[in-house]
């Protein structure tokens, strides 16, 4: 039986591959790949969890041992209490996936055939099919695009349908392998307000893989991240900015070429001509450091700019290797 504190489970799970490598003519060598190398952690029911980590740090490798697709070479692994390895039709009725980079949809037919494709396959009785797909059409406007063979949408409207398709079973759990990658700013915000909404109201557990620091931001209080297939940081995303001290990016476009901007609490790192980036603490907010800019230079344009997961992870792992 799982608790619903322990719903997804993992107790030193162990991912190895065994690779062969050319070193020579007709001769190869065997050698070992821990992708996942000893990880535990558990997520309670209705959590939504980032999981993160450098390329490849082992994450892919983590979400096929959850969904079943790759067996553990070590260590235990338990989904809604069930081992996905062992019973992957099982589980596949009780989880959604979404991969950013790859579709689950039919590339030549209109979009609402794929859902009565899967329909068909998840066996989804009649009437919860009908109302799962009237509130992800809504919920993600997708109506207009219900006939568009899936080749022709673009590629936020193409995520949408992808996540509607991820849900229309009800899963307890979805797992979503960059579900913003290459999406533009409002197609971005869609998704994760449609995301946010589908963890507070339908209270689905949700483990949310991504190279995007906002995404994490905006969705998830809890934060895990992966390097060589261990897991070395496990807890809120504010303390990881501690950790890491990452910092953010305020681009400023003047009105004219000008010497340095002086400010309180922020440095400038580049001038190029009247635009001017200045960093400062990621775990601050920008509005102050705006109005003081604004107070004091003629500032006619202005965007910031993230750092990205990798450069925070990046300083954290320096921060240690000195300490
Ligand atoms: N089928 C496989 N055979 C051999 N090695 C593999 C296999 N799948 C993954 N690996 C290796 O395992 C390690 C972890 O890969 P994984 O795809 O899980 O990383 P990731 O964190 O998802 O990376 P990315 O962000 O690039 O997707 C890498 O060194 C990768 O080359």
């Amino acid at each position: 039986m799982t608790s619903e504190s322990d719903f997804i489970e993992l107790d030193g799970v162990e991912k190895v591959f065994d690779v062969r490598k050319k070193t020579g003519f007709l001769r190869r060598e065997k050698h070992e790949v821990r992708a996942v190398d000893g990880i535990t952690f558990t997520v309670p029911r209705g959590e939504m969890v980032g999981y993160i980590g450098p390329n490849g740090a082992g994450k892919s490798t983590t979400i096929k041992m959850l969904t079943g697709i790759l067996t553990p070479s070590g260590g235990r692994l338990r989904v809604a209490g069930i081992d996905p390895s062992r019973e992957r039709t099982r589980l596949a009725r009780r989880i959604g996936v979404v991969f950013g980079q790859r579709t689950t949809l039919w590339w030549d037919l209109p979009l609402i055939d794929s859902y009565r494709l899967m329909h068909r396959m998840y066996r989804i009785p009649d009437a919860r099919f009908k109302e799962n797909l009237d509130r992800c059409v809504e919920l993600l406007e997708l109506s207009a695009l219900l006939d568009v063979p899936v080749r022709q949408l673009s590629l936020g409207q193409r995520m949408r349908g992808d996540i509607a398709a991820a849900l229309l079973h009800d899963p307890e759990v979805l797992y979503l392998d960059e579900p913003t990658i290459g999406l533009d700013v409002i197609s971005k915000a869609k998704v994760r307000e449609f995301l946010r909404d589908l963890n507070t109201e339908a209270g689905t557990t949700v483990l949310l893989t991504t190279h995007d620091l906002t995404d994490i931001e905006m969705l998830c209080k809890r934060v895990m991240v992966i390097d060589h297939g261990r897991l070395m940081y496990d807890g809120p995303l504010a303390g990881l900015h501690e950790v890491g001290e990452s910092e953010r990016t305020l681009v400023v476009d003047l009105e004219r070429e000008l010497p340095p901007i002086e400010v309180e609490s922020a440095r400038v790192v580049k001038v190029e001509g009247p635009r001017q980036w200045l960093a400062f603490p990621a775990a601050e907010s920008a509005a102050p450091l705006v109005a003081r800019i604004a107070a004091e230079y003629p500032m006619v344009d202005l965007s910031v700019r993230e750092p990205d997961i990798e450069a925070v992870i990046a300083k954290m792992y320096a921060e240690k290797a000195t300490s």
